[in-house]
């Protein structure tokens, strides 16, 4: 059962970026995505297709999908909330279209509507044609289903109400459950069950979890997903980010942390753990801080990459 070969969903360009308070540089955020690539990701989501007033740092969505190098093998996913989006992603043509998109929706009514302004149901009637429309246009269909572990707003969400709406993604033809626990405070068990209810109606393999780290649950909950037989996560380089809705949620768990467990435990990822710690470190040094990731931290320190407390200056600048 225990999984012997993971998928990771590299988000750092989108959900590690989407909260930066200052402009970072398109021509960063393509360079973090060829870097990501050459690291081994199979598998990047790069930018956002909503509102600029709502989350100005994905306002250059279609100059990075224009400008990002596309490897054979890769695969780009764009976040997409409503018709608006999907025609904007699909605009550029085969260019710069994306491989997949993502509709993100939440488990509880109240980050729903602090997020994308409607309700659990509105959100489901505007995804419907989304969906329809995408997987016409040959794109596979993801869904993210925040709050799964707890909402900052409503507090408790019982697996009941995930499974509603892990329900509710099925019936209009989304290909893929992600589990999101926004605020990280999901723990090994409690992420189990509500992992379960998702496996009632998707295959394994289109079941995935995406883990903030914000109480430093996120390894044990990716642990916990590996004994029930999920092996499709969302992680962060450099463990970047955190929802602009959720507030106090911190970053995703980093990537590097994760491929430093997998590697440990002999489960095979496709990536090359120095590329991806110098990516964290390229990206960490553009920010003006050091990695969040521990891994990437401690590798960087030993390859003699030291950091000053005041932030990574430098840092494969
Ligand atoms: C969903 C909306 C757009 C609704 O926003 P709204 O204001 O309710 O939308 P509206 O349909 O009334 O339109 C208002 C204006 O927005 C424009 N508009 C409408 N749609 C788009 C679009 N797609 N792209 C660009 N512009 C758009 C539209 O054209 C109009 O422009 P105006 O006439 O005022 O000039 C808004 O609430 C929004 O953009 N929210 C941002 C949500 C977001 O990005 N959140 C962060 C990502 S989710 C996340 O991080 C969680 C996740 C996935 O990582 C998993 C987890 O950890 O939980």
């Amino acid at each position: 059962m225990f999984p012997t070969r993971v998928t990771l969903v590299d988000v750092g360009p989108r959900d590690g970026l989407q909260n930066e308070k200052q402009p970072v540089a398109t021509a960063d955020k393509v360079e973090l995505v060829g870097r990501l690539q050459a690291a081994g990701l199979r598998e990047i989501e790069v930018t956002s297709y909503v509102s600029p007033k709502w989350v100005p740092q994905m306002a250059d969505n279609a100059a990075v999908m224009a400008a990002i190098a596309r490897p054979p093998g890769v695969r780009h996913s764009v976040l997409v909330p409503n018709m608006v989006g999907l025609q904007a992603a699909l605009a550029g043509g085969v260019a710069t279209r994306p491989d997949e998109i993502v509709v993100f929706g939440a488990a509880s009514q109240a980050f729903s509507q602090r997020n994308i302004n409607c309700s659990i149901e509105e959100s489901i009637e505007r995804f419907a044609p989304v969906v329809a429309a995408a997987r016409e246009a040959g794109l596979k269909v993801r869904s993210a289903i925040s709050c799964a572990l707890g909402c900052p707003y409503q507090g408790e969400v019982t697996p009941d109400e995930v499974e509603h709406v892990v329900r509710l993604m099925k019936d209009i033809g989304v290909q893929h459950c992600g589990i999101a626990d926004t605020i990280g405070v999901g723990t090994p068990r409690r992420v189990q069950a509500v992992l379960e209810r998702a496996l009632k109606h998707f295959p394994l393999a289109e079941v995935s979890g995406h883990f903030h780290d914000t109480y430093g649950q996120a390894l044990a909950n990716i642990y916990a997903s590996l004994e029930v037989g999920v092996h499709v996560f969302d992680a962060s380089v450099a463990g970047l980010g955190g929802c602009p809705y959720a507030k106090g949620a911190t970053g995703n768990v980093a990537t590097e942390d994760i491929v430093f467990m997998l590697d440990g435990m002999g489960i095979e990822t496709g990536i090359d753990l120095s590329k991806l710690v110098e990516a964290g470190g390229f990206i960490s040094a553009r920010l003006g801080r050091p990695p969040v990731s521990r891994a990437g931290k401690a590798l960087l320190i030993k390859s003699g990459k030291v950091f000053d407390g005041a932030g990574a200056p430098g840092v494969n600048a």
